[in-house]
């Protein structure tokens, strides 16, 4: 069954006491500053800046410990390239992310070009890969970077056109590529991923690939073969991986997820019937794959992976949308158990 309400309101993580009127303008606001070359150029005047470093976000470390993206103004940016000796017009490269609720429009900027220690030392802060920084940011600002980085990679690999092999062209707001040679639009892209929670009503499935660090177990996923749907990925890909057949299908929620390049996960919670649950690994695809028990999976999701540590069950950091899942079948369990 669908819950698209449930989608809606967890995917925007609303807050209860926002105004939707100013949601609305800002969601309006953004779109014209996409179509409208001079808004946007005015908009990045008044507007924030998240630096990179080939495709590494800035960050700062704050003085409790934890780290955040350094957010710098327009100026900022421009007396940094200043004492760099550079003439300011990398800032044409900006690119727009989206608008703080500040209604502050928000860009992100490679400076690659530049030296990095230089940078970091105008700007306070450090570039850390996005492998490692996503993960030491707090979920809600995680997703800027993360989303940063994708429309930055993005232009780095759509500078030519795929049909005639000319140079694109962006728009100010870089939402988007045009080829003048071919008349090809280009738009940034993701790869539709399916990524099921598969339970058999008392247990749940979780498999492991050989690059997974020790422990580690997450969620089934694959990407979604051309012309297929959302069902049909999931229902083939628990096929192909563990030789299970789906009864059904529940859909949980969406993230854009970072690596190794954009993916658009679709998340959802799948029923296997309790008589056909024998599994039949395919071993290029998945290192192991096991059922765990709610209690296995309660202890897991306490447990705090440190180096070194023996290999006992980990599962996907809190930024994943695995690790939604997963908590969101032990709830489910919990609350049948207390309802039995
Ligand atoms: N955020 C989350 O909670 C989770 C995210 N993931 C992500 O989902 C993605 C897919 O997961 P797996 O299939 O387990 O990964 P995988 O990386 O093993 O991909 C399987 C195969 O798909 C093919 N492939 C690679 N890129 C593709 C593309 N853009 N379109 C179509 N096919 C492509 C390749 O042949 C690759 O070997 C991975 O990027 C993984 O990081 C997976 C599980 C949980």
């Amino acid at each position: 069954m669908l819950r698209p309400l449930r989608l809606l309101l967890s995917g925007l993580q609303t807050q209860p006491s926002r105004c939707c009127s100013s949601f609305v303008s800002r969601m309006r606001y953004v779109n014209r500053l996409k179509e409208d070359d001079e808004a946007c150029t005015a908009a990045l005047k008044d507007g924030s800046i998240f630096l990179f470093h080939r495709l590494s976000p800035l960050l700062r470390c704050t003085d409790v410990g934890t780290f955040s993206p350094a957010t710098l103004t327009c100026s900022d940016v421009q007396s940094v390239l200043q004492r760099l000796g550079s003439d300011g017009s990398p800032l044409k490269e900006a690119v727009l992310i989206g608008c703080s609720e500040q209604n502050q429009a928000q860009f992100c900027l490679d400076v690659g070009e530049l030296d990095q220690a230089a940078v970091e030392e105008a700007s306070q802060g450090t570039f850390i890969d996005l492998r490692k920084a996503f993960f030491l940011l707090p979920a809600a600002e995680a997703p800027l970077v993360s989303k940063g980085q994708a429309l930055l990679r993005w232009h780095q690999s759509t500078r030519f056109c795929g049909a005639s092999g000319q140079p694109t062209q962006r728009n100010r707001a870089g939402s988007q590529r045009f080829c003048s040679s071919s008349s090809t639009v280009y738009y940034p892209k993701m790869s539709a991923v399916a990524v099921a929670l598969v339970s058999d009503g008392k247990r749940c499935l979780l498999g492991r690939q050989p690059s997974f660090p020790r422990g580690l177990y997450s969620a089934l996923a694959g990407f979604c073969d051309m012309g297929e749907t959302l069902e049909e990925a999931l229902c083939r890909e628990v096929a192909e991986e563990v030789g299970l057949e789906i009864q059904s299908i529940s859909y949980s929620s969406s993230q854009h997820w970072p690596f190794p390049h954009s993916s658009f996960m679709l998340g959802c919670h799948a029923l296997v019937s309790p008589a056909h649950t024998q599994l039949c690994v395919d071993r290029s695809e998945l290192e192991d794959a096991r059922w765990f028990t709610v209690d296995e999976i309660t202890r897991a999701l306490q447990v705090k992976p440190r180096r070194g540590d023996p290999p006992i069950l980990w599962l996907p950091p809190k930024h994943a949308l695995a690790n939604r899942l997963i908590r969101e079948w032990v709830e489910q369990q919990w609350q049948s158990e207390g309802g039995a």
